[in-house]
């Protein structure tokens, strides 16, 4: 890509670039909670924690359900299971009921380095693909989202690209 051309992405993707409430952002968050790559999450408990009623030793291995956390009802209400940017339009903190409940990147001291990266990236790559085509979801594409080491369209994501 030469100078102009790189210009021309940076103008279109520039403002998708450095707000955490804009569309595109609750979009990518939107879909990173119904399908978030990382299923679950374990953490190794190192000294005895009471969570009300259950004591937890040390040693013991907890295993995190990302997935199930965010598709919970008691958090994310009764659309819990629709695809619902807007309910982002608070950022992450104001999501969900209560407390915050969104953690594709996990959370704490050792949350996801590149979470910031993976986002620029992915609006980056999105800027560059509309500015050039626009896209529609093929007949094709079956809804089969699966699980490997990471969650993906156990049959691929098919779509149609029409150039500009
Ligand atoms: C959508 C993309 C991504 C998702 C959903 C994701 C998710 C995660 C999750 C769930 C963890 C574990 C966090 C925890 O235990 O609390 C993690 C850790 C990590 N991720 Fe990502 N990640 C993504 C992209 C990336 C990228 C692009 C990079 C590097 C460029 C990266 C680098 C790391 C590193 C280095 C750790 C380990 C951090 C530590 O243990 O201190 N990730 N990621």
């Amino acid at each position: 890509m030469n100078g102009e051309q790189w210009f021309k992405v940076r103008k279109i993707a520039t403002p998708a670039f450095h707000h955490d409430k804009l569309k595109v952002s609750q979009i990518l968050y939107e879909v990173l909670r119904l399908y978030s790559p990382a299923p679950l999450l374990t953490r190794a408990n190192v000294k005895e924690i009471k969570l009300g009623e259950i004591v937890i030793p040390p040693g013991v291995l907890l295993s995190l359900p990302i997935m199930l956390v965010h598709h919970d009802h008691e958090y994310w209400g009764d659309d819990a299971k629709k695809f619902n940017p807007d309910r982002f339009s608070e950022g992450v903190s104001k999501a969900s009921k209560n407390q915050v409940s969104f953690f594709s990147f996990g959370w704490g001291p050792r949350i996801c380095l590149g979470q910031n990266f993976a986002l620029l990236e992915s609006k980056l790559a999105l800027a560059m693909i509309l500015q050039k085509f626009t896209f529609q979801l093929s007949p094709t594409y079956m809804h089969a989202p699966t699980r490997g080491v990471t969650v993906y369209p156990q049959h691929g994501a098919n779509i149609i690209l029409h150039k500009i």
